[in-house]
């Protein structure tokens, strides 16, 4: 592999164990975080607004909770994990003043820094430590003596040791039992966007919507156009995730390989291709992030209106009957571990 990648061994976790570590935000990532740095042996305080309904979560796991103010005050490192649109304004009215040469401040995202969002002093270490997965896995993987990896990045090395404190985080939280794989907050910020908006969730929601609107729309029974369309995706993305496409074609009726060789290229063609080259560039220059956080400073109509949309199209109902006559469906992966 050409990328450095970082195991338990090579990470010091005594860097992170004298240290008071503020976690500020408890949703998805801020839980695992906090839980296993704790469980690690590590200081740690939660970093929350009065009104927030995290807070009766975070104390109900016996965490001490401060305002956000007040955890960056007390802290030596701070790791934001607030939402990504509420970054600005907390860090300008909360950590910048708490700020003081020698403390760190952590990202599990790189938007703010990679945008010019957030422009912390030339006197603290800058870094990001991003799971590469959901909080509640993270959490679950620590605490079955496992751990999701980490991409680990450092933006600005003031104490000279930036990095082997991202390392040791890492560690705490599990990154480095897996593996932790080093990056830039450009690289971080960048592929997760893109990621995000043209495959992952963007281009899967899409294309699933649509093989199920072209099915009913040609008169087929929605419940059977939702099987073909979602359900059994999960089955194929199993299928590659434990061994790639090849593992997935070998696994598949040669009907259905030949269909997949012959036809997917036609769906995802030159066309497609070119559009998402387009949509990197439009997060290469910032202009997704620009048209983002104005969106955002707008009220969101445009997320609002296109969110009830989606909830509307008729995709969700037929599925919300047929998961109900599936009985292994009851665990959601964000239940707590
Ligand atoms: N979701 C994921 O698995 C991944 C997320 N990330 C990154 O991690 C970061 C956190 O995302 P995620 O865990 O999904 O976020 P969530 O939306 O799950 O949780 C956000 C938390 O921040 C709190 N919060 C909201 N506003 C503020 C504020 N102004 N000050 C302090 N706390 C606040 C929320 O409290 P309340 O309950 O009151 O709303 C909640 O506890 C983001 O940068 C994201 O890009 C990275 C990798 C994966
Ligand atoms: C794929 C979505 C993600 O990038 C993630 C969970 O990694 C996110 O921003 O939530
Ligand atoms: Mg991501
Ligand atoms: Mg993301």
């Amino acid at each position: 592999m050409s990328v450095e990648v970082y195991y338990d061994d090579d990470a010091d976790l005594g860097l992170i164990q004298g240290r008071t570590v503020a976690v500020i935000g408890y949703g998805s990532q801020g839980h695992a975080h906090a839980l296993s740095l704790r469980d690690s042996g590590v200081d740690v305080v939660i970093g929350l607004p009065a009104g927030s309904k995290s807070r009766p979560k975070a104390e109900e796991q016996g965490l001490r909770v401060l305002t956000p103010a007040e955890a960056a005050a007390e802290a030596d490192v701070i790791m934001i994990l607030a939402p990504d649109t509420a970054q600005r304004g907390l860090y300008a009215d909360s950590i910048a003043p708490n700020l003081a040469p020698g403390k760190a401040i952590f990202f599990g995202h790189g938007f703010n820094i990679r945008y010019g969002l957030i422009k912390p002093p030339a006197d603290v270490d800058v870094a990001m430590v991003a799971p590469k997965g959901p909080g509640h896995l993270v959490r679950r993987q620590y605490v079955d003596g496992k751990g999701v990896p980490c991409l680990v990045a450092v933006e600005q090395d003031a104490s000279g040791n930036a990095f082997g404190l991202a390392l040791a985080y890492a560690k705490a939280i599990g990154g480095t039992r897996a593996g932790a794989i080093r990056t830039t907050f450009t690289e971080e910020t960048e592929t997760d966007l893109f990621g995000e908006q043209a495959v992952l969730c963007g281009g899967a929601a899409a294309l699933v919507q649509t093989g199920f609107e072209v099915l009913t729309e040609a008169g087929y029974a929605p419940e059977v156009a939702y099987f073909e369309c979602l359900h059994e995706l999960k089955l194929i993305v199993d299928l590659m995730y434990e061994g790639g496409i090849a593992r997935m074609r070998y696994s598949i009726s040669d009907t259905a390989e030949y269909g997949d060789l012959s036809r997917g290229p036609r769906v995802i063609d030159s066309r497609v291709k070119e559009e998402m080259r387009k949509i990197l560039g439009e997060i290469q220059s910032g202009e997704f992030a620009r048209e983002w956080v104005a969106e955002d400073e707008a009220g969101r109509p445009n997320f609002a209106k296109w969110r009830a949309e989606g909830t509307a199209h008729p995709i969700e109902e037929t599925g919300q009957k047929l998961r109900a006559m599936m009985s292994w469906v009851d665990r959601p992966i964000t239940e707590t571990a």
